[in-house]
This record gives C-alpha cells, structure tokens and sequence, in this order.
C-alpha cells in the first residue's frame, strides 16, 4: 500500500491522482453526479451546502463539503481553504479529500485535493458547455491565468476543438505563462479578449464585477467559476439579468453566488436538470435573453464521486501488482 503500508487508509498525491484519472473520463462522471443532484430524492445524492468557516484575521476560508451518493456507494468529504489574498508561492486553494467505506465508515484513503479540485471544476464546466452549446463553438476566452485557467483549457478542448483560444489575466505575464503552457494566445485588453467568443469561461478572484454584457456576443455561452462568496462578484448586472442562468446547485447559489444574489437575476435550471433533459433549454429569443450562462459554485459530491473512482482505481493498481 504505497509507502504508507502500516497505516489502514491510504494517502494519494496529486501525481498519482493526474496518472489514475484522466479528463474525458471525469466529465463522464460529473454529468452522471449533476444529474444526481437535480434528481433530488431518487437521485440519492446527500450533501449539505458547504459551511464555510472564515478566518478574518488572515482573509482566508475553510470550506467544510461532506456527500454521500447512493447510486455510486460513494461517501466522503472535502476540507479546502481558500485564501484570495496570495501569498508568493503559496496556492490560494488547498484541499484534501477523504474516502470512506460507506458499509462501516471506515476511512480508506486521503487523497489530494487540489488536483481533484483542479480537475473535477473543469469537467463540471465542460458537461456544462456540452449541454448549453447550441452549435459548434470556434472561440474559447479564458479570462483569469491561474490554475482553474489551466485545468478548463484541458477540458473544454475535449469535446469541442476551437480554432482560437484566447487568455487573459489581471498580469500580462502571468497570462502569457498561462498561454505558452495551454497552447493559447495572450489579450492584452479584456474587451479584445471577449470579442465574438463563442464560450468564455471565468475564474478568477476578482470581488468586482469584471466581466461587461456590452463586451459579449450575442449567443455566448459564459461558465463562471470564481465569485463563490455571497459579497463577490466577476460579472455585471448586464450580463446576468440578461442570461437564461444554469447552476450546478440552487440552493449553493442562493447561499454563495454574489453575482445572483445581488443582481437578483432568476436561475432557469439546474444543469443537472439541462443534461437530464428534465428542463429542455428554451431558444434565447423565445426567453428574451441573450447569453446562456453556468454559474459553478462546487459540490462536495464532485469531490467525493472523484474520490472514490481515484481510491478504486488506485486499489486496482495494487493488487494487480502484488505477486502471485
Ligand atoms: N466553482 C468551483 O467549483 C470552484 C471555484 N474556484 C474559484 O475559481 C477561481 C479561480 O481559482 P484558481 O484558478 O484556483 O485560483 P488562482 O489563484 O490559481 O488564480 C486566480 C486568478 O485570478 C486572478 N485575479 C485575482 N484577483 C483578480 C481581480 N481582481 N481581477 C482579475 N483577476 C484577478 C489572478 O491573477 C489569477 O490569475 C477562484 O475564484 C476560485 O475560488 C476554485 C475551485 C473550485
Ligand atoms: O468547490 C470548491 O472546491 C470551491 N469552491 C468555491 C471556492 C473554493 C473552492
């Protein structure tokens, strides 16, 4: 059992997590958990909204995110600290995740969280892309340049093949190791960035609104990541009042998106219930709206249903490396 052979659960790091797991088949399992969700009961999906513990003293948050799903047996949690103020060489989101055996509640394995949570919120955006994209897209903006700016670039590329793909970040040159890294070219001014772009994909930590309607185009289907925190916003009146909203949870988003919360704009469905077909989508001039948007909170059950494929897989690779 790794290193870690003595102890009764197993550590995973996030190396081992990117060699177990790949993108394609984490999209797979967040279309399956987000359909879970938005099937309430018969779903069997169990997870509060996260509680999140704030550290004034130091800006910073822990996020409390346990879930159990009784259609994979999955059971387990995330603890992730989130400090938007960063410090040099320190990752502004930390995490672990933890497995336990659902039949017993014993614990199987910690597995690094930052890279599930890297993955798992770019395979959600990219189920979520699937289901609002009404035809083929061709332009790909990212507007932010850290992690999540990395790890969306992977994933939407999977079911789409854009012609252009276009970074932008608040430090040019961070945006341009961002591009280099990615394969996408760097804009220097945000309006230029977001011009005709078929998918804009927001992650940062701005607490203001960033992103403009007037820069969009109409059709554009916006995935906005960052914001998770009732007084924060990325995106402004204009682009969410004239959105048909998608959440990955309504009730996280009335507890956590500033930019719903504060802009009072009304949440069509829950992706969950787009990709199901529960909710078909409405054409944008039959709702009189604009742009389609998914506004990603983060779900504990995203981290848990990763878990547990990752812990599997890891057990997998174990025994079929023990001699016979
Ligand atoms: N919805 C979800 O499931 C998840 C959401 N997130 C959120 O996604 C966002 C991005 O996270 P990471 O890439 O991990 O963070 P990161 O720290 O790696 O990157 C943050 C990026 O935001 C930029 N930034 C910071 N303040 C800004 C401002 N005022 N205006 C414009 N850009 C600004 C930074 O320069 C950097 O490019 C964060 O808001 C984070 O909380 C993160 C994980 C999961
Ligand atoms: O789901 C997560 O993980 C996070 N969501 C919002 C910001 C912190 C991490």
């Amino acid at each position: 059992m790794a290193s870690n052979c003595s102890l009764p659960f197993v550590y995973i790091s996030g190396e081992e997590v990117r060699r177990l797991v790949g993108m394609a088949e984490l999209i797979e399992e967040m279309a399956r958990g987000l359909r879970w969700v938005s099937e309430r009961d018969e779903g069997g999906v169990v997870q509060p909204v996260r509680t999140v513990v704030r550290v004034d003293k130091y800006c910073g948050n822990l996020g409390l995110m346990p879930a159990y799903s009784s259609k994979s047996d999955s059971l387990g949690a995330k603890l992730v600290t989130f400090y938007p103020h960063q410090i040099e060489g320190v990752p502004s989101h930390q995490a672990i995740v933890i497995v336990l055996d659902p039949r017993t509640g014993t614990l199987q394995a910690i597995v690094d969280g930052v890279e599930i949570t890297n993955m798992r919120t770019a395979a959600a955006s990219a189920c979520a892309a699937r289901a609002l994209l009404q035809q083929a897209p061709r332009v790909l903006c990212i507007v932010g340049s850290g992690v999540q700016a990395r790890s969306h670039a992977e994933a939407l590329r999977i079911h789409h093949s854009f012609s252009e793909v276009r970074i932008w970040g608040r430090s040019a040159a961070s945006a341009q190791r961002c591009a280099d890294e990615v394969r996408a070219k760097v804009s220097l001014s945000l309006p230029d960035a977001l011009r005709d772009a078929d998918v804009v994909v927001a992650v940062t930590l701005a607490t203001e609104p960033l992103i403009r309607g007037e820069w969009l185009k109409t059709g554009a289907v916006v995935i906005s990541v960052g914001a998770c925190h009732s007084d924060w916003r990325e995106l402004d009146d204009d682009v969410m009042l004239n959105s048909l909203v998608t959440v990955d949870s309504c009730d996280a988003a009335m507890k956590e998106s500033g930019d719903i919360i504060q802009s009072g704009a009304e949440i069509f469905a829950e992706i969950g219930e787009v990709i199901s077909g529960a909710k078909p989508l409405p054409s944008l001039s039959d709702c009189g709206k604009k742009f389609l948007m998914f506004k990603s909170l983060g779900m504990a059950i995203e981290d848990v249903l990763s878990g547990t494929l990752i812990y599997h897989r890891f057990m997998e690779r174990q025994t079929s490396r023990q001699p016979t």
